[in-house]
């Protein structure tokens, strides 16, 4: 019987994919694919294949009738393992996942948690960090939890809006200081800028409060956005969310956070001007300040603090030294502890000096926790400048510094 006969055939009595299978075996001449019964007459259901096909003589069995060829047989079993092997790999996180979380965390788990669980790429590993520092709290003072102003008090965990902000300034060495305060089990803060307060407001209260940890208990909630401080509409905002919010405000000499910001800019390809090209301009007999580039505009720390003294009291506000956060950061950790009214447990302890990168960097107390030290974008070279653009930086900040120094009631000495 010829191919054409075959397909006939085929197509009187219902083709079935064994069929066509059958088919195109036979076209490109490949005789390990079983026999199909479909088409075959049947008073002699199993010897007809054999004169069509040469070597397609043995029986067909029904195993042999539902499975594919051999090599597609390999495939499919490639697949299952495939299969499984996920299946394993997600069964064993989960399990990690209830066996690593503090067991007041698990009540809430869930596989919509896990996105959370897993944000800032570190939770589980600060969590844990978190608990064993917790238990360094002295028996005496673990009714901490009631010093804690804005604890929800609930052991079931929630996200809370925060109850303090780090709103500035940038290049300050606000980074550095939210991952020293992270380092407290009651403190837990989102990784990234919110910057709801200035870009996303009209998202709304609730987005808001999504984008942060959960938190138990007595924990409070503490994000930082380093723009909020200069941008006009935040401090209304701010208070219209929580009049009793409390603010940080890292400040920094404003002409090294001028450079620093300068130094980003360009890291970043967004200038290929010099500093003093950006920071001047020639009115044709003097060279002036030009106070609208953004680098310097972001210095003038007591025009900002103007606008948010219209709505907080200045009690409501930490000014933290960037440089002493570099130079002492313990000595400013415990003020901040302080501030947020939690007990001092972020100390000497949990910092080290690492020459190398020039800034103090984070010992866990986990031993087989590695220290950390803040990322590349953080303590970047600065280029030099000459000091005669810095005379004349020094003499324009001079009299803004020292208005600074008089409403916070305190020298940074920068001048
Ligand atoms: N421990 C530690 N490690 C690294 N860097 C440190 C640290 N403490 C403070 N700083 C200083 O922080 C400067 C960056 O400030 P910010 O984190 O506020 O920058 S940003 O606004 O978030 O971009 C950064 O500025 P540059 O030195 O210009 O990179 C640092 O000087």
């Amino acid at each position: 019987m010829m191919m054409d006969e075959i397909i006939v055939n085929a197509e009187d009595q219902m083709p079935s994919s064994d069929t066509f299978l059958l088919v195109i075996a036979s076209m490109e001449g490949d005789t390990s694919l079983p026999v199909p019964s479909v088409g075959i007459p049947e008073k002699e259901p199993q010897t007809r294949p054999q004169s069509l096909i040469p070597g397609l003589s043995s029986p067909i069995s029904s195993r042999q009738k539902y499975f594919l060829t051999p090599a597609k047989r390999k495939d499919a079993a490639l697949l299952w393992r495939l299969l499984f092997f996920c299946a394993f790999l997600i069964f064993s996180f989960y399990l990690c996942l209830r066996i690593w979380t503090p067991h007041d965390q698990l009540v809430n788990l869930d596989w919509l948690e896990v996105g959370t669980v897993i944000e800032s790429g570190s939770y589980l590993m600060e969590e844990r960090s978190s608990l064993q520092l917790q238990q360094q709290i002295p028996r005496r003072t673990r009714p901490l939890r009631q010093q804690v102003t804005a604890s929800n008090g609930s052991p079931t965990p929630t996200r809370q809006l925060p109850q303090a902000i780090i709103i500035g300034v940038k290049k300050g060495g606000t980074r550095a200081l939210l991952e020293y305060i992270r380092m407290h089990p009651q403190v837990r803060a989102p990784g990234s800028e919110m910057h709801f307060f200035d870009r996303h407001y009209e998202r709304g209260i609730d987005w808001y409060r999504n984008q942060m940890p959960l938190t138990s208990g007595s924990q409070i909630t503490i994000e930082k956005t380093p723009s909020y401080f200069v941008t006009r509409d935040v401090p209304k905002r701010v208070y219209q969310m929580d009049k009793k919010m409390k603010l940080i405000i890292v400040v920094r000499d404003p002409i090294t956070r001028a450079i620093s910001d300068y130094t980003q800019a360009r890291s970043k390809g967004r200038s290929n001007r010099d500093f003093h090209e950006m920071a001047f301009y020639s009115n044709g007999t003097h060279r002036l300040l030009d106070t609208s580039w953004g680098a310097l505009r972001i210095g003038l720390y007591s025009q900002h603090l103007d606008k948010w003294l219209k709505y907080f009291p200045l009690e409501q506000m930490l000014f933290v030294s960037g440089e002493e956060l570099i130079h002492n950061p313990v000595g400013q950790m415990d003020k901040v502890q302080e501030f947020l009214g939690l007990t001092k447990l972020v100390g000497p302890q949990h910092f080290f000096f690492d020459s190398k990168k020039g800034f103090p960097c984070l010992k866990r107390p986990d031993a087989q926790m590695r220290p950390r030290c803040l990322g590349k974008s953080k303590g970047r070279q600065h280029p030099h400048i000459a000091p005669d653009v810095i005379a004349q930086l020094r003499d324009f900040y001079k009299k803004f510094n020292q208005r600074l120094y008089s409403i916070v009631g305190k020298d940074f000495h920068w001048m």
